[in-house]
This record gives C-alpha cells, sequence and structure tokens, in this order.
C-alpha cells in the first residue's frame, strides 16, 4: 500500500502554503505565506527545510515577491524580478537547491521575454509547479535505485531528515524505506536524533512512525555503538549539496557517521537529486557553510543548558569527503567510483 504523505510546501489561490516544521511533533499546522519576506523567514527559521523543500519554497516565494512588479516593460519587471530573487538568495547558504530553484525561475522569465508581463507571471506561476511536480517524481525514482541497494531485514541508519516533508514527496534518503515498505519488507531504521535541532528526533521518527516503519531513536553519540552491535548494514543519508569532485555537505554530524561506517565496513550512500548536484563548485571547500545562532546551542528549545557568554560555534552543517561516500543515489541511477569523471555524465543527454 502507498504511503500517505503531507504535502509540506504548496501554493494555493496565491498562498505560499508551508507545513511548520519547527512545530513538528507537537503541532501539525500550515502556515499562510502571502509576502516574500515571510517566505524568506520561513527558509531561515527552518520553518521549511530540508534542500529540496527549500527550492520549491524559493520559487513560490519569488511569485508573492513580483506580483507587484511593474507590468508595462520586460526590463522594469526583470529589474524588481532580480531583486527580489537576490534577496531570497541571502536566506540561508548551503542548500543549493536554493539557488538552482531561482536560476530556473530566472531562465524560464527570459524564455518568456517577449511576451506581456502578465503572461510572463502566469509562466513563473506554471514553472514554480512544474518545480515541485517534478521533484516528486525525482524522489520516487531515487527511492527505486536506492531500494536496489537494500535487502529485507536491514538495519538503517539516517541522520538529520531527509523524508516526504523535506521534498514535494517521498524524500531523498527515507524514498527507499517507503518503497520497501510498499513491498512488505521489515527495514530496521535508526534516527539519529541530529544536534542542535534535532530533525531525526523531531522530524524523522515522527515520520516514519506515521508510515508504519520500524524506527529507533538514538542520540548522535550512539551511532557508534549500534553500529558496533551489528545493528547497522547500510547508512542512507541526504545532502545540501555534492561539489564537482563528490564531497558531500549534509547536517552537522553527517562527516562523523561517515568515519564511524567507515570504521565498521558500513556503506555509506548518499541520496542526492540533479538539482543538488552543483558542478560549479570544485571541491567541499568551497562549499558554503552556514553557521547559525549560538542560541540554538545553548538555549535550544527555550531552556538554558549552557553559561551566559559562553563561547560556541555552531555550523550547521559539515562535509563529507568523498572517499568516504560509497555511492551517490539520483533519479538517474548509482553512482560510484572517480565521481569527478561520473557527475558530469549524469547531465549529459
Ligand atoms: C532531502 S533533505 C537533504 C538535506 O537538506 C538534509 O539532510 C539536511 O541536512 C537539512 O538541513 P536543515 O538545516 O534541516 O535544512
Amino acid at each position: 500500500m502507498e504511503t500517505a504523505f503531507l504535502q509540506s510546501v504548496f501554493f494555493q489561490n496565491g498562498i505560499l502554503k508551508i507545513l511548520d516544521q519547527t512545530k513538528i511533533p507537537n503541532v501539525t499546522e500550515f502556515l499562510e505565506i502571502t509576502t516574500i519576506e515571510d517566505a524568506w523567514d520561513a527558509i531561515k527559521q527552518l520553518k521549511v527545510r530540508g534542500a529540496p523543500a527549500i527550492g520549491i519554497a524559493a520559487a513560490y516565494g519569488l511569485l508573492l515577491g513580483i506580483k507587484n512588479a511593474p507590468e508595462n516593460s520586460f526590463d522594469d519587471f526583470y529589474i524588481e524580478f532580480k531583486k527580489q530573487a537576490d534577496y531570497l538568495a541571502t536566506s540561508r547558504p548551503t542548500a543549493v537547491n536554493l539557488f538552482w530553484a531561482l536560476k530556473r525561475m530566472d531562465e524560464r522569465a527570459k524564455k518568456e521575454k517577449n511576451q506581456p508581463v502578465a503572461k510572463i507571471k502566469e509562466a513563473l506561476e506554471e514553472e514554480a509547479h512544474l518545480i515541485r511536480q517534478e521533484d516528486e517524481e525525482v524522489c520516487r525514482s531515487i527511492g527505486t535505485h536506492a531500494l536496489s541497494l537494500l535487502k529485507d531485514g536491514m538495519g538503517i541508519l539516517t541522520h538529520c531528515n531527509a523524508g516526504g516533508i523535506a521534498t514535494a514527496k517521498y524524500g531523498t534518503a527515507l524514498a527507499p524505506l517507503y518503497l520497501a515498505k510498499e513491498k512488505g519488507w521489515n527495514i530496521k531504521v535508526f534516527a539519529d536524533e541530529t544536534r542542535p535541532l534535532l530533525q531525526g528526533a523531531r522530524l524523522t521518527t515522527w515520520e516514519l512512525m506515521q508510515a508504519g516503519i520500524d524506527v529507533t531513536l538514538i542520540t548522535d553519540s550512539m551511532a557508534a555503538m549500534v553500529m558496533k552491535k551489528g545493528w547497522i548494514q547500510a547508512v542512507i543519508v541526504g545532502c545540501d549539496r555534492v561539489a564537482a569532485n563528490g564531497d558531500v555537505a549534509n547536517k552537522i554530524g553527517t562527516y562523523g557517521v561517515a568515519l564511524l561506517a567507515k570504521a565498521h565496513n558500513i556503506p555509506f550512500y548518499v541520496a542526492a537529486p540533479l538539482s543538488t548536484i552543483d558542478l560549479d563548485t570544485k571541491s567541499g571547500d568551497d562549499i558554503p557553510i552556514e553557521e547559525r545562532d549560538a542560541s540554538e546551542i545553548t538555549e535550544g528549545f527555550g531552556k538554558r543548558t549552557a553559561p551566559e557568554g559562553v563561547k560556541v560555534f555552531n555550523p550547521a552543517f559539515d562535509v563529507t569527503p568523498h572517499e568516504l561516500v560509497t555511492a551517490i543515489i539520483t533519479e538517474k541511477g548509482i553512482i560510484k567510483g572517480n565521481y569527478q569523471v561520473e557527475l558530469p555524465k549524469l547531465f549529459q543527454g
């Protein structure tokens, strides 16, 4: 039976609707966003999060920003369009899907250049819907490819949340788990809680439990022990950006998980749509890593857990070097070996 998914980002009657992921698992609430400023804030505050969902929200958010853009000429319209797109691009730096979606909208605007501006706005709405719809198909396809690496009864460890709510549907790293469930397999998932914002504890467990998938929550520091016990046969994570050499940026803590997997001889798989692969970024050293407010660590979820004034380092992502990545699973298939050579082939033809 196919799993029922909540759509976490969609656009209806000129309103951007976002499942507020900061409130899960306690409250399931949809925000109704009507301004680009609120769309920017929803991305910044992780109300909408996960690389593909951020891209979709940016495309829809841009529609809100250009609602009142001048319609007298393409040039005047385009000045405003660029201003609004550049503004949204400042919301978060690491997930390349944000920039990918804005670029796609930009290309569509230019393609429609000779149309009346009102028509260009309609075309842009169509493009944003396409970005969302295509992501559903892409994620399902990633799931199908990833499933070929798994077997009934396996233990899988995942970090952060790369599930249905982080995408249009199915997720990336979690997609094969939903497909395994459809086949009646019994996969045992171990979800790292994922400090400091607990995307694993709050979101991954919530999603998988709703789908009736066997999930066990562990703290990040328990991953080594669980691997040592022989409970994990594969690690699958999502990612925010794949560089041209195959280095991958994902939620802080992923690099540690990859090192642990290597030490225990467990394959470490990265699920990534083509929209997350950035051939213009040469290596992981060139990926901009977001640093977030210290309060996420010192008083996360409202309770102070460190002394006032303590120095804090709070990067939201880390980079796993390509040598630790067993394979990258994309909608076009599974790639491994020399990523520098294999990644560009995905974009040919
Ligand atoms: C399919 S989502 C892939 C990644 O975006 C995900 O693993 C992740 O690191 C999300 O970080 P977040 O800070 O919650 O947006």
